[in-house]
């Protein structure tokens, strides 16, 4: 199976692709929890728990701030907070998961009482954290990011006062979940309170509320742009974490394109992830519709634009712009890459991505080597257009372990043939 170093080509199945097939824990999720366990005093055990490079640099930054981060099993964290954080010997080093670097950034300020440097890798220092340490200014956090991305400097005061605070959610929703997470620790009620145009996905704000109401906070939401979230600090909890929505989107997408039929254990209804509307749209396929907002589902995105070069009719992807501020940018990459398979198949229009659907491409033989740029996604939704064309390599295939080190065993389980190509 070549999922190891360099490149995988992936064999196009004889057939429909059949079995069963579940989806690891969520990484949104999972990174709330185990925050919010940390920062809670008492042992929370989260179950259906992702362990993949996301999750473990959150866990391994709660333990470099003194929190005990047990793993009995392959899907468990047992967390023993203790109600604080420690000012870390070493900066937090946070690979370039961005829900790990924007919560911890709000978390280290109301939590620490001590110097906290959050850093990443390469691609995280040009993902931009210049709003939430704006908004983190006017609460009196002490806090400098001299690039407007990681590393982001805290000198936490071991608490603050709470009050009002404003955010544009624009380019990330993860700034105002990072505010609400928060907000829970002031000496007083927290209003977090949205400005700008938009938020993209709301859905991961509720996703936020949710696993903070779970840990025993208390927020409430009266108007669209208003949260306040009482001083209550956080209580243990033994929380389950639900399946991946956005890596589910894999799976329904191969089932959709070989006319299969995979059993993730979990209905699409039940998810309560954004990227779960996906399935309303994979569905329809092959007849997706012209213009697709990608807004509310954005790391469903990918999936979906591979998906549209087989579509009947050509699609549009609208609401993507924030895309550009991902692991790359994924609008220029899908565009790239798409066209790499064949010329003009995916155009960015302003930040638009139309993609031209061709489905004459099933079953061509086109040997097209795919740059992933170091994102997970890329690399997963590439190899679905390796099920239907001759030839689809995807360079990099270890860079999935950003939330799925279990993808290409899950494909090969499936009965893909994956052979090294480095
Ligand atoms: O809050 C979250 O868990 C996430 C929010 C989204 O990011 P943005 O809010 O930066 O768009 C999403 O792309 C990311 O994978 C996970
Ligand atoms: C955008 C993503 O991740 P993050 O922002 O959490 O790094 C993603 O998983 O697609």
């Amino acid at each position: 199976m070549g999922n190891g170093n360099g490149a995988t080509l992936i064999i196009p199945p004889q057939g429909p692709l059949k079995g069963r097939v579940a989806p690891p824990g969520s990484k949104s999720i999972t990174n709330r929890a185990l925050l919010l366990a940390g920062l809670a005093m008492g042992t929370s055990r989260l179950t259906g728990a992702l362990k993949s490079d996301d999750t473990r640099y959150m866990a391994q930054a709660l333990r470099d701030m003194g929190v005990d981060v047990d793993e009995p099993d392959d899907t468990t964290f047992v967390v023993h907070g203790t109600g604080r954080l420690n000012a870390p010997a070493q900066p937090l080093f946070l690979g370039n998961a961005g829900t790990a670097t924007r919560f911890l950034t709000a978390a280290v300020a109301a939590a620490v009482d001590g110097t906290v440097v959050v850093d990443g890798d390469a691609h995280m220092r040009k993902r931009p954290i210049a709003p939430l340490v704006a908004a983190l200014k006017t609460l009196g956090v002490d806090i400098t990011a001299a690039t407007g991305c990681p590393p982001v400097t805290v000198n936490g005061q071991g608490g603050y006062a709470g009050g009002r605070v404003e955010i544009d959610g624009g380019l990330s929703s993860q700034y105002v979940s990072a505010l609400l997470m928060m907000g829970a620790l002031g000496r007083a009620p927290t209003d977090v309170v949205l400005t700008g145009a938009d938020i993209g996905a709301k859905g991961y704000v509720d996703l936020t509320t949710a696993a903070m109401a779970a840990f025993g906070a208390q927020v409430s939401h009266p108007r669209d742009t208003v949260w306040t979230v009482a001083a209550t600090g956080y209580r243990a909890a033994d929380f389950p974490v639900e399946p991946d929505a956005s890596a589910a989107t894999y799976l329904w997408a191969a089932e959709a394109l070989t006319g299969g039929a995979i059993d993730l254990g979990t209905p699409a209804t039940a998810f309560t992830q954004p990227d779960a509307r996906a399935y309303d749209f994979i569905r329809l396929f092959p007849h997706l519709p012209a213009v697709i907002d990608g807004s509310q589902m954005q790391d469903a995105i990918p999936t979906l634009a591979v998906l549209a070069a087989f579509n009947a009719t050509p699609v549009r992807f609208t609401g993507i712009a924030n895309l550009r501020v991902k692991e790359c940018d994924r609008v220029a990459a899908l565009a790239t890459e798409l066209s790499r398979i064949r010329p003009g198949l995916g155009l960015e229009e302003g930040d638009d991505l139309l993609v031209a659907s061709d489905p004459g491409l099933v079953g061509q033989s086109l040997p097209t080597r795919i740059e992933t740029y170091a994102d997970h996604r890329i690399a997963m939704s590439f190899a679905l257009a390796g099920l239907k064309i001759h030839g689809i390599t995807i360079l990099d295939p270890a860079c999935v372990a950003k939330t799925y080190p279990g993808y290409w065993q899950a494909l090969d389980s499936l009965g893909v043939e994956l052979v090294d190509a480095a």
